[in-house]
């Protein structure tokens, strides 16, 4: 059996933090190397761990597993967090696809150059009030069941509740509207190892400080 799961970023949210959300949602423990200068990136994309030069890299059951999407799809299918058969995942795969398009949004606002920012908030906070989150309201109401997908936890509801955190960073509150959203947060930050997860001190990273951007670019660009 191998060891833990190991993730290979840098030290911030960034594509690796959807990952970390799965890895804790399904209670598995895994170790993280830290990229902290591009010296750092230049040794993996050296010595063959990066099949396309980049992070991020999660070596999980003897494999260098890279490509944020593949390495989801990996973790959610070992640990049965993709539905119970074809439809369901399909199901799944729309969701978490629109969840990500949002994500890509709320993910790269921290690195935007200071005149891209306002144009940029009011387009990711309108998608979010105006696109994705009456979707996922709407799913709800319509089965009246507590996850999105065959009543059983899926990697769609962890990722929902990973984005609906992302969003309120931003607009407190952004869940006005969706009353069904809102006690779909409360019940899925209540399942113990998401709640674990999202104690002080866990893996989970912090937004990122606008001070920290420059240094966290030079690792990459
Ligand atoms: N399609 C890939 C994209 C991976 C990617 O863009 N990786 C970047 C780092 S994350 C970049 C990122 C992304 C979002 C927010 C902050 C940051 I920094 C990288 O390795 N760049 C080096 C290179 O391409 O040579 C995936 O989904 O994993």
């Amino acid at each position: 059996m191998s060891g833990k799961p190991r993730l290979h970023y840098f030290n911030g949210r960034g594509r690796m933090e959807p990952i970390r959300w799965l890895l804790a949602a399904a209670g598995v423990e895994f170790e993280e190397s830290y990229l902290e200068k591009k010296e750092d990136l230049t040794k993996l994309q050296k010595d063959g761990s990066l099949l396309f030069q980049q992070v991020p890299m999660v070596e999980i059951d003897g494999m260098k597993l890279v490509q944020t999407r593949a390495i989801a799809n990996y973790i959610s299918t070992k640990h049965n967090l993709y539905g119970k058969d074809m439809k369901e995942r399909a199901l799944i795969d729309m969701y978490v696809e629109g969840m990500f398009d949002l994500n890509e949004l709320l993910m790269t606002y921290g690195y935007l150059p200071a005149d891209k920012k306002q144009e940029h908030f009011a387009n990711m906070m309108d998608k979010a009030e105006n696109r994705y989150f009456p979707v996922f309201e709407k799913v709800l109401k319509g089965h009246g069941k507590d996850f999105l997908v065959g009543n059983q936890l899926s990697r769609a509801d962890v990722q929902l509740l990973e984005i609906i955190l992302m969003a309120e960073e931003c607009k407190p509150d952004i869940l006005a509207k969706f009353p069904l959203l809102q006690s779909f947060k409360a019940r899925i930050s209540n399942i113990p190892t998401i709640k674990k997860f999202l104690q002080p001190g866990s893996q989970r990273k912090p937004l990122i400080r606008e001070e920290e951007v420059p240094k966290v670019m030079k690792i990459f660009y």
